[in-house]
Protein backbone atom coordinates (compact mmCIF):
# COMPACT_ATOMS: atom_id res chain seq x y z
CA UNK A 1 0.00 0.00 0.00
CA UNK A 2 1.67 3.81 -1.02
CA UNK A 3 2.02 6.64 2.03
CA UNK A 4 -1.50 8.21 0.65
CA UNK A 5 -3.41 5.19 0.27
CA UNK A 6 -2.61 4.30 4.23
CA UNK A 7 -3.42 7.92 4.79
CA UNK A 8 -6.68 7.38 2.89
CA UNK A 9 -7.81 4.30 4.82
CA UNK A 10 -7.34 6.42 8.51
CA UNK A 11 -8.79 9.23 7.11
CA UNK A 12 -12.06 7.12 5.63
CA UNK A 13 -11.94 5.50 9.08
CA UNK A 14 -12.12 8.71 10.88
CA UNK A 15 -14.40 10.34 8.85
CA UNK A 16 -16.79 7.66 9.68
CA UNK A 17 -16.80 8.13 12.87
CA UNK A 18 -17.41 11.83 12.40
CA UNK A 19 -20.51 11.45 10.14
CA UNK A 20 -22.25 8.75 12.49
CA UNK A 21 -21.73 11.53 15.77
CA UNK A 22 -22.60 14.94 13.39
CA UNK A 23 -25.50 14.42 10.66
CA UNK A 24 -24.43 16.13 7.79
CA UNK A 25 -28.13 18.68 7.78
CA UNK A 26 -26.24 19.79 11.14
CA UNK A 27 -22.92 20.49 9.30
CA UNK A 28 -25.39 22.18 6.73
CA UNK A 29 -26.93 24.93 9.39
CA UNK A 30 -23.23 25.10 11.06
CA UNK A 31 -22.05 26.30 7.71
CA UNK A 32 -24.75 28.49 6.81
CA UNK A 33 -24.14 30.56 10.59
CA UNK A 34 -19.96 30.43 9.27
CA UNK A 35 -18.94 34.04 8.69
CA UNK A 36 -18.42 34.28 4.78
CA UNK A 37 -15.83 33.42 3.06
CA UNK A 38 -12.78 35.55 2.77
CA UNK A 39 -11.47 36.79 -1.53
CA UNK A 40 -9.20 34.09 -1.64
CA UNK A 41 -8.99 34.07 -5.31
CA UNK A 42 -8.14 38.02 -4.51
CA UNK A 43 -5.37 37.24 -2.05
CA UNK A 44 -3.44 34.87 -4.31
CA UNK A 45 -4.02 36.77 -7.73
CA UNK A 46 -2.00 40.03 -6.03
CA UNK A 47 1.03 41.29 -7.11
CA UNK A 48 4.07 40.02 -6.40
CA UNK A 49 4.39 35.62 -5.17
CA UNK A 50 1.98 35.24 -2.58
CA UNK A 51 2.83 33.38 0.76
CA UNK A 52 0.93 30.32 1.69
CA UNK A 53 1.81 29.50 5.17
CA UNK A 54 1.18 26.08 7.41
CA UNK A 55 0.51 24.88 10.65
CA UNK A 56 1.87 21.44 10.55
CA UNK A 57 2.78 19.80 13.49
CA UNK A 58 3.98 16.59 12.17
CA UNK A 59 4.01 14.84 9.01
CA UNK A 60 4.34 11.19 7.50
CA UNK A 61 8.48 12.08 5.83
CA UNK A 62 9.57 13.81 9.35
CA UNK A 63 7.13 12.87 11.93
CA UNK A 64 7.07 14.82 14.77
CA UNK A 65 7.91 18.74 13.64
CA UNK A 66 6.72 21.31 16.38
CA UNK A 67 4.00 20.29 18.87
CA UNK A 68 1.86 23.93 18.12
CA UNK A 69 0.16 24.05 21.73
CA UNK A 70 -1.65 27.27 20.09
CA UNK A 71 -2.59 27.20 16.41
CA UNK A 72 -4.03 30.63 16.52
CA UNK A 73 -0.88 32.16 17.50
CA UNK A 74 1.13 30.46 15.04
CA UNK A 75 -1.62 32.07 12.73
CA UNK A 76 -0.99 35.60 13.60
CA UNK A 77 2.69 35.37 13.94
CA UNK A 78 2.16 34.27 9.92
CA UNK A 79 -0.19 36.84 9.05
CA UNK A 80 1.73 39.59 10.90
CA UNK A 81 4.94 38.25 8.81
CA UNK A 82 2.45 38.96 5.27
CA UNK A 83 1.24 35.78 4.86
CA UNK A 84 -1.75 35.67 2.42
CA UNK A 85 -3.06 32.75 3.32
CA UNK A 86 -2.82 30.30 5.95
CA UNK A 87 -3.03 26.74 5.10
CA UNK A 88 -4.05 24.05 8.13
CA UNK A 89 -3.36 20.70 8.46
CA UNK A 90 -6.82 19.26 9.76
CA UNK A 91 -5.26 15.68 9.15
CA UNK A 92 -5.50 14.05 12.72
CA UNK A 93 -3.44 10.16 12.59
CA UNK A 94 -0.37 11.59 10.28
CA UNK A 95 -0.78 15.15 10.46
CA UNK A 96 -1.74 15.77 14.50
CA UNK A 97 -4.31 18.13 12.66
CA UNK A 98 -7.88 18.85 14.02
CA UNK A 99 -10.89 21.08 12.59
CA UNK A 100 -10.88 22.58 15.91
CA UNK A 101 -7.40 24.16 14.69
CA UNK A 102 -9.14 25.29 11.43
CA UNK A 103 -11.65 27.30 13.43
CA UNK A 104 -9.55 28.50 16.27
CA UNK A 105 -7.02 29.66 13.28
CA UNK A 106 -10.04 31.08 11.10
CA UNK A 107 -11.39 32.91 14.05
CA UNK A 108 -7.76 34.57 15.47
CA UNK A 109 -6.99 36.35 11.52
CA UNK A 110 -7.81 38.42 9.15
CA UNK A 111 -7.14 36.30 5.88
CA UNK A 112 -8.16 33.14 3.99
CA UNK A 113 -7.40 29.99 5.49
CA UNK A 114 -6.79 27.12 3.49
CA UNK A 115 -8.41 23.51 5.27
CA UNK A 116 -5.59 20.48 3.80
CA UNK A 117 -6.91 17.21 4.27
CA UNK A 118 -7.63 14.15 2.25
CA UNK A 119 -10.83 15.34 0.88
CA UNK A 120 -13.27 12.26 -0.56
CA UNK A 121 -16.76 13.37 0.14
CA UNK A 122 -18.94 16.45 0.37
CA UNK A 123 -19.12 16.03 3.83
CA UNK A 124 -15.59 16.84 4.30
CA UNK A 125 -16.49 20.40 2.24
CA UNK A 126 -19.50 21.00 4.58
CA UNK A 127 -17.02 20.35 7.77
CA UNK A 128 -14.65 22.89 6.15
CA UNK A 129 -17.23 25.77 5.48
CA UNK A 130 -18.98 24.75 8.76
CA UNK A 131 -15.32 25.85 10.57
CA UNK A 132 -14.67 28.39 8.80
CA UNK A 133 -12.15 27.80 5.64
CA UNK A 134 -12.42 29.72 2.65
CA UNK A 135 -10.31 26.98 0.51
CA UNK A 136 -10.02 23.28 0.52
CA UNK A 137 -7.63 21.13 -0.98
CA UNK A 138 -8.75 18.35 -3.27
CA UNK A 139 -5.46 16.03 -4.49
CA UNK A 140 -6.01 14.43 -8.13
CA UNK A 141 -4.00 11.33 -6.79
CA UNK A 142 -7.09 10.55 -4.29
CA UNK A 143 -9.88 11.40 -6.55
CA UNK A 144 -11.75 9.56 -9.79
CA UNK A 145 -12.21 12.10 -12.11
CA UNK A 146 -16.30 11.67 -11.64
CA UNK A 147 -15.75 12.46 -8.15
CA UNK A 148 -12.90 15.37 -8.39
CA UNK A 149 -15.59 17.36 -11.27
CA UNK A 150 -18.19 16.86 -8.67
CA UNK A 151 -16.09 18.22 -5.28
CA UNK A 152 -15.00 21.06 -7.37
CA UNK A 153 -18.45 21.77 -7.98
CA UNK A 154 -19.84 21.39 -4.93
CA UNK A 155 -16.67 23.42 -3.14
CA UNK A 156 -17.52 26.21 -5.31
CA UNK A 157 -21.47 25.97 -4.85
CA UNK A 158 -20.95 26.26 -0.98
CA UNK A 159 -18.49 29.13 -1.41
CA UNK A 160 -15.07 27.18 -0.96
CA UNK A 161 -12.20 27.97 -3.76
CA UNK A 162 -10.95 24.25 -4.34
CA UNK A 163 -7.17 24.63 -4.79
CA UNK A 164 -6.58 21.10 -7.24
CA UNK A 165 -3.26 19.34 -6.22
CA UNK A 166 -1.08 17.85 -9.00
CA UNK A 167 2.01 15.62 -8.82
CA UNK A 168 1.81 14.32 -13.15
CA UNK A 169 1.14 15.53 -16.74
CA UNK A 170 -1.86 13.95 -16.46
CA UNK A 171 -2.86 15.02 -13.08
CA UNK A 172 -2.55 19.01 -14.66
CA UNK A 173 -4.74 17.37 -17.27
CA UNK A 174 -7.51 15.89 -15.22
CA UNK A 175 -7.63 19.33 -12.43
CA UNK A 176 -7.93 21.41 -15.79
CA UNK A 177 -10.35 19.34 -17.43
CA UNK A 178 -12.29 19.48 -13.60
CA UNK A 179 -12.44 22.92 -13.99
CA UNK A 180 -9.79 24.30 -11.42
CA UNK A 181 -9.13 27.90 -11.25
CA UNK A 182 -6.31 27.19 -8.57
CA UNK A 183 -3.50 24.79 -8.89
CA UNK A 184 -1.16 23.18 -6.72
CA UNK A 185 2.14 21.62 -7.75
CA UNK A 186 2.99 19.23 -5.22
CA UNK A 187 7.02 19.06 -5.04
CA UNK A 188 6.48 15.89 -2.30
CA UNK A 189 5.77 12.73 -4.74
CA UNK A 190 3.12 11.29 -2.24
CA UNK A 191 4.33 7.74 -3.18
CA UNK A 192 8.10 7.77 -2.28
CA UNK A 193 7.67 11.11 -0.29
CA UNK A 194 10.70 12.72 -2.33
CA UNK A 195 10.83 16.45 -2.41
CA UNK A 196 12.06 17.48 -6.09
CA UNK A 197 11.16 20.80 -6.92
CA UNK A 198 11.72 20.62 -10.41
CA UNK A 199 8.41 19.01 -11.25
CA UNK A 200 6.82 22.64 -10.73
CA UNK A 201 9.02 24.21 -13.59
CA UNK A 202 8.18 20.79 -15.82
CA UNK A 203 4.30 21.18 -15.14
CA UNK A 204 3.56 25.01 -14.38
CA UNK A 205 4.07 25.64 -18.50
CA UNK A 206 1.12 22.97 -18.83
CA UNK A 207 -1.28 25.58 -16.61
CA UNK A 208 -3.28 28.54 -18.21
CA UNK A 209 -2.09 31.67 -17.56
CA UNK A 210 -5.00 32.87 -16.01
CA UNK A 211 -5.21 29.47 -13.65
CA UNK A 212 -3.02 30.35 -10.28
CA UNK A 213 -0.44 28.67 -10.27
CA UNK A 214 1.08 27.23 -6.56
CA UNK A 215 4.64 25.65 -5.89
CA UNK A 216 3.94 23.33 -2.88
CA UNK A 217 6.61 21.92 -0.33
CA UNK A 218 10.21 22.13 -0.25
CA UNK A 219 10.13 25.99 0.52
CA UNK A 220 13.58 26.11 2.84
CA UNK A 221 13.89 29.84 2.15
CA UNK A 222 13.89 33.22 -0.44
CA UNK A 223 16.04 31.20 -2.63
CA UNK A 224 13.54 28.58 -3.34
CA UNK A 225 10.46 30.96 -3.65
CA UNK A 226 12.84 32.98 -6.23
CA UNK A 227 13.32 29.84 -8.21
CA UNK A 228 9.03 28.67 -8.00
CA UNK A 229 8.49 32.58 -8.85
CA UNK A 230 11.16 32.13 -12.15
CA UNK A 231 9.18 29.15 -13.11
CA UNK A 232 5.65 31.68 -12.86
CA UNK A 233 4.57 30.28 -9.23
CA UNK A 234 1.98 33.32 -8.13
CA UNK A 235 2.34 31.97 -4.35
CA UNK A 236 4.08 29.01 -2.72
CA UNK A 237 3.02 26.80 0.44
CA UNK A 238 5.24 26.60 2.99
CA UNK A 239 5.23 24.54 6.34
CA UNK A 240 8.33 22.21 7.55
CA UNK A 241 10.60 25.22 7.39
CA UNK A 242 8.20 27.59 9.10
CA UNK A 243 7.28 25.48 12.14
CA UNK A 244 10.63 24.84 12.55
CA UNK A 245 12.80 27.34 12.07
CA UNK A 246 12.05 29.12 15.34
CA UNK A 247 10.88 32.79 14.44
CA UNK A 248 7.99 32.11 11.97
CA UNK A 249 6.72 35.58 11.55
CA UNK A 250 10.42 36.93 10.28
CA UNK A 251 10.78 33.27 8.28
CA UNK A 252 7.13 34.38 6.40
CA UNK A 253 8.29 38.58 6.44
CA UNK A 254 11.23 37.21 4.79
CA UNK A 255 9.88 35.31 2.03
CA UNK A 256 7.30 38.06 1.78
CA UNK A 257 9.85 40.60 1.04
CA UNK A 258 11.86 38.34 -1.81
CA UNK A 259 7.90 37.86 -3.12
CA UNK A 260 7.64 41.16 -3.58
CA UNK A 261 10.20 42.04 -5.60
CA UNK A 262 9.60 44.60 -8.15
CA UNK A 263 11.19 41.81 -10.89
CA UNK A 264 8.42 39.59 -10.17
CA UNK A 265 5.36 41.53 -10.99
CA UNK A 266 5.22 41.71 -14.18
CA UNK A 267 3.14 39.66 -15.97
CA UNK A 268 0.99 38.75 -13.20
O1 LIG B 1 4.60 16.48 4.42
C1 LIG B 1 4.50 15.27 4.18
O2 LIG B 1 5.33 14.42 4.60
C2 LIG B 1 3.35 14.74 3.39
C3 LIG B 1 3.27 13.39 3.14
C4 LIG B 1 2.20 12.87 2.44
C5 LIG B 1 1.21 13.70 1.97
C6 LIG B 1 1.28 15.07 2.20
C7 LIG B 1 2.34 15.59 2.89
N1 LIG B 1 2.44 16.91 3.16
C8 LIG B 1 1.41 17.85 2.87
C9 LIG B 1 1.93 18.99 2.11
O3 LIG B 1 1.60 19.12 0.96
C10 LIG B 1 2.90 19.93 2.76
O4 LIG B 1 2.57 20.01 4.12
C11 LIG B 1 2.93 21.34 2.21
O5 LIG B 1 3.06 21.36 0.83
C12 LIG B 1 4.13 22.09 2.85
O6 LIG B 1 5.32 21.41 2.54
P1 LIG B 1 6.68 21.68 3.34
O7 LIG B 1 6.95 23.14 3.29
O8 LIG B 1 7.72 20.91 2.61
O9 LIG B 1 6.43 21.22 4.74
Amino acid sequence: MSVLEEILEGVRADLAERQAAVPLEALKEKAAAAPPPRDALGALRSDGVSVIAEVKRSSPSKGALAAIADPAALARDYEAGGAKVISVLTERRRFGGSLADLAEVRANVDIAVLRKDFIVTAYQLWEARAHGADLALLIVAALEQDALVSLVERAESIGLVPLVEVHTEEEVARALEAGAKVVGVNARDLKTLRVDRGVFARLAPLIPRDVVKIAESGVRGPHDLLAYASSGADAVLVGESLVTGGDPRSAVADLVAAGAHPALRQGK
